[in-house]
């Protein structure tokens, strides 16, 4: 049974979703790196939100663990280079707090415009400073919106709503659909030059880290306000301190800080700060959202194989998983095949799906040839990691298909470019479910790729056949499949047989020594 790992607070529904779904589920949250690093080892997911860090260091540690699932959208808290690179595939909940998470950006404005959080404190410390807060109204500034994804294009709403005029800077924000949202697409220069407040809504990158550094907060209208529920590094906080103090900055509210949790922090007490702890996504509605979401997601996974909302690999639907998993099973051992008979570097891998197969989602099979191909070297390659390992490797990956029928209602067809030229298995699926290789290096075959193998280039000459099975037998190798094919009588032929015990060194040279034979491997599967 998959046992999963809850290391953040989670709503309860998660916990019983997995154990409905037959995982098996702890909740152990605020443990430090090492606390964790020293029990993650039994795990085979972890759930988390932003507290976790699942660093290098914590998925070194995790030998069992097969998915991260983020309950919540941004997943800066996770090394997703390293994650790809173990094989572990990293997922997130990507509208399951939208909504919320604009609401409280749009709170934290009407907070700044009319000094909610002073004004409430001043109050109830019996002040009574009415003429103190004089506020502003909302009506008819603009609002700039840095980043319109999902959040941001809910915020624009609601400020549209509220009569405000909307600014976006988005880089990957198209014209038609500025025009959908009611938006003015604007630069960022001209955002800065002309917005009455400014809220964040983009995912820390290297393109957005410190986007409002100091030289871009010098750039902002005198009097503007400012609003962070995005990450923390997104702003220069000693530049944004400076410019409240020489009220620049007429108002500033973060939700996010560059190090959480922020117990300490330099704007603490500045005039006209607000800040709250995190909060953006913490309403009820939305910590179930999440917590459903992530739970199924994860559950589909450890149980179906089936993905969804995953960073590092395609997404493969819980439904498409039981159709694909035999023809992934098939891309499997054909990259396996090609991968153990290949020699010297390789260039360049071409998968052709044909027939039945072209109608399926590819990037799965192509998954599944990488990672037979590449497991051959190396134990810890699976359909996560195999996609960044041959890039890695500087293999160029090409992806064919064809609808039409060939030979075959469907065929998988594996090249693989060596220095020695271009060589290629294919394979086919039997009543729609067994493996089957049907030509291997342009001579038609038919067998089963299964178990320890035999795999034998000779001069198709009379007597071999004999001669092999003696030197089998002398050696106790039992024959238990025998395929033989050959691309014209007297020329080469080509034989697989699979034997029911490992063919060692020795086995190997003696048929290599039979009159006739040009090759001779040992193959697994
Ligand atoms: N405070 C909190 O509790 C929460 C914070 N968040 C954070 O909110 C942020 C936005 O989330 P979503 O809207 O769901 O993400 P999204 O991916 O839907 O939208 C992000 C937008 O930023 C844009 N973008 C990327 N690079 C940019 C750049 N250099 N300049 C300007 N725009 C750029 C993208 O084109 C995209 O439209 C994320 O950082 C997320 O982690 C999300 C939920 C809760
Ligand atoms: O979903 C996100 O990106 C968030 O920042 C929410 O963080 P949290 O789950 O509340 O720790």
């Amino acid at each position: 049974m998959p046992k999963v790992l809850i290391s953040d607070k989670m709503d309860p529904l998660a916990a019983q979703i997995f154990r409905n779904r037959g995982v098996e589920v702890d909740e152990i949250t605020g443990k430090t790196p090492e606390e964790l690093m020293a029990i993650i080892g039994k795990y085979d997911g972890l759930a988390i939100r932003s507290s976790t860090k699942v660093t290098k260091e914590i998925l070194e540690a995790a030998t069992n663990l097969k998915v991260v699932g983020r309950a919540g959208i941004g997943v800066d808290n996770v090394d997703i280079p390293a994650a790809s690179a173990k094989g572990v595939v990293v997922m997130n909940t990507p509208f399951g707090n939208s909504i919320t998470t604009a609401e409280h950006a749009i709170a934290l404005m009407f907070a700044l415009a009319r000094q909610l959080p002073e004004a409430d404190a001043s109050t109830q410390a019996g002040k009574w400073e009415k003429n103190r807060f004089m506020g502003v109204e909302l009506t008819a500034k603009t609002l700039g919106l840095i980043g319109a994804g999902n959040i941001g294009s809910i915020v624009a709403d609601r400020a549209l709503g509220l009569r405000m005029k909307v600014v976006a800077y988005d880089p990957f924000l198209t014209p038609e659909r500025a025009l959908e949202m009611g938006v003015e697409k604007v630069e960022l220069d001209q955002l800065l030059a002309r917005a009455d407040f400014i809220t964040l809504h983009t995912p820390l990158t290297d393109q957005t880290r410190n986007i409002l550094s100091a030289e871009n907060l010098a750039k902002t209208k005198k009097g503007v306000r400012i609003i962070n529920c995005a990450r923390g590094g997104l702003i220069d906080e000693a530049a944004l301190k400076k410019g409240l103090e020489s009220g620049h900055v007429a108002g500033a509210a973060l939700d996010v800080f560059a190090v959480e949790p922020a117990k300490e922090h330099p704007l603490f007490g500045t005039p006209n700060f607000i800040s709250t702890p995190h909060l953006g996504a913490s309403t009820t509605e939305a910590q179930v959202n999440v917590a459903i979401q992530i739970a199924e997601q994860m559950a589909d996974y450890l149980t179906t194989g089936g993905i969804t909302n995953a960073l590092n690999v395609p997404s493969l639907s819980a439904e498409e998983a039981p159709r694909l998993k035999p023809y992934m099973a098939l891309a499997e051992k054909l990259g396996s095949l090609v991968g153990q008979l290949a020699h010297g570097g390789i260039a360049r891998v071409s998968i052709h799906s044909e027939g039945a197969a072209a109608e399926l989602n590819q990037k799965p099979i192509v998954s599944a040839v990488l990672a037979g191909f590449l497991r051959v070297h190396s134990d810890t390659v699976n359909m996560v990691n195999a996609p960044f390992l041959a890039k890695e490797r500087g293999m160029e990956v090409r992806e064919i298909r064809t609808e039409r029928e060939g030979d075959y209602h469907s065929l998988i067809r594996v090249s693989v470019k060596t220095g020695a030229g271009e060589r290629s298995v294919a394979g086919t699926l039997f009543g729609d479910a067994a493996p089957r290789l049907v030509e291997l290096f342009g001579v038609k075959v038919e067998a089963d790729l299964a178990g320890d193998m035999l795999y034998i280039v000779n001069e198709d000459a009379p007597g071999f056949i004999g001669r092999l099975g003696t030197a089998l037998g002398e050696a106790g190798v039992n024959i238990g499949t025998f395929h033989l094919g050959r691309q014209s009588a007297g020329g080469e032929a080509v034989l697989l047989l699979s034997v029911d015990d490992p063919v060692g060194p020795d086995l190997v040279a003696a048929v290599r020594a039979l009159p006739g034979v040009k090759t001779v491997m040992a193959l697994k599967f």
